[in-house]
């Protein structure tokens, strides 16, 4: 298989409510005649992420979406991420670039050594591994590590920072996002703290309203095996496999994805980090009766302030045939009637948070809004 043959594959990461699904939806919209498939990996009971995306791109047959409600994409006990893909490489006539959304607790890794494998490497090739960064909570110390005595928030700081930074350890671009707000002087402050913990990231990208112009984010090719005599040292046979050499996956800086054998992370990196790291958790409260949004707004507020609660999201009932989108990270919570569906089913929220308890959230949010979750 020549490399022009190769589907590029660009993959998504970042932290929790980075902005992830939400770049994604207005890179399709700019999308040109791109043929895109997307996989989008939620970590929860509910997939927001795929309604969201799906709301995006209506009956768009050239933008076809993977959703994985319950998996990790590419984690170990993942059965459809091969398979996914050899059906999209099926219909490669019509698809132009694959784009996946990683979970915000996962690492990159997994799928980029998938990328590797026998079972694709003749078919894909990665483009790019672009990582989406929160900026306002990143200027705000929300990624640094609690350097004081051992506590719960310390816990909670440190497996932020630990994840966040393994995130942009493997990036080949970052993105910082939320920039809306911010002056010049805030930006290169960001970018000098992206720089001080991934010092090898080769791109920084201002994403602008959470957009991306589409040339910046596909199609780089940062990723392409040079096929020269000179540079043969970069072409890892797979061992056991019949392809007698693979894309090499090494970045200029010498990091190399090289092959399986020469792979340098280790297979802890495969490992989602609620595996690892079994505080991470994530649970969905359904409530049957009608929500007020400012009040549950202000409630989730109130929860996210005295309890580990980090991302929330979810559609809730506000009149019997009406829902809306709710969206929160941290104490940040947005109720967005924008994404209004029309559900005749319960309020369901998705939580995510470290060492969170399930009861304590639910008491507390039918306490503030007067309302049963469970
Ligand atoms: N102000 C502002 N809000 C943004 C921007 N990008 C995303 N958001 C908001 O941030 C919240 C999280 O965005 P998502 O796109 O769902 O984030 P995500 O990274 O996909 O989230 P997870 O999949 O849960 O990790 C939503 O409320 C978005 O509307 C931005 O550029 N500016």
């Amino acid at each position: 298989m020549q490399y022009q043959q190769l589907i590029p594959v660009t993959i998504v990461t970042g932290f929790l409510g980075s902005g992830k699904t939400t770049l994604l939806s207005s890179l399709i919209k700019t999308r040109q005649s791109r043929r895109l498939a997307l996989l989008i990996n939620e970590f929860g009971e509910v997939s927001i992420d795929g309604a969201l995306i799906n709301d995006c791109v209506g009956g768009d047959e050239h933008v076809c979406i993977h959703d994985f409600p319950y998996g990790l994409i590419a984690y170990g006990d993942d059965e459809h991420f091969i398979p996914t893909m050899q059906a999209i490489a099926g219909r490669r006539a019509n698809v132009d670039h694959v784009l996946i959304e990683t979970s915000g607790l996962a690492l990159p890794t997994a799928v980029m050594e998938l990328l590797q494998t026998p079972e694709l490497a003749g078919d894909f090739i990665l483009d790019a591994t672009l990582a989406v960064v929160d900026t306002p909570l990143l200027l705000s110390d929300q990624f640094d590590r609690d350097l004081g005595p051992h506590s719960q928030q310390a816990a909670v700081q440190d497996s932020v920072a630990t994840l966040f930074e393994r995130q942009l350890e493997f990036a080949d671009v970052v993105v910082l996002n939320k920039i809306d707000a911010l002056d010049e002087e805030a930006l290169l402050l960001a970018e000098q703290r992206v720089r001080d913990r991934a010092p090898n990231v080769r791109f920084l990208e201002l994403a602008y309203n959470a957009q991306l112009d589409i040339r910046l984010a596909l199609g780089l090719r940062l990723h392409q095996p040079t096929f020269t005599a000179a540079h043969n040292h970069r072409f890892t046979p797979m061992p056991g496999s019949d392809t007698p050499t693979l894309p090499s996956h090494v970045r200029l800086n010498g990091h190399a994805h090289s092959g399986l054998a020469g792979h340098s992370h280790g297979l802890a990196t495969h490992k989602h980090f609620h595996e690892q790291d079994p505080g991470w958790l994530s649970f969905v409260l359904r409530s049957p009766d009608p929500q007020q949004a400012e009040t549950l707004k202000q409630g989730l507020i109130q929860v996210a302030k005295a309890e580990p609660l980090l991302r929330v999201k979810g559609f809730i009932k506000t009149a019997p045939d009406q829902s809306v989108l709710v969206q929160g990270v941290r104490t940040r919570v947005a109720i967005s009637a924008d994404t209004a569906k029309q559900f005749a089913k319960d309020s369901e929220l998705v939580f995510i948070g470290y060492h969170l308890n399930r009861n304590t959230v639910a008491a507390l949010l039918s306490k503030l809004t007067g309302a049963t979750w469970k």
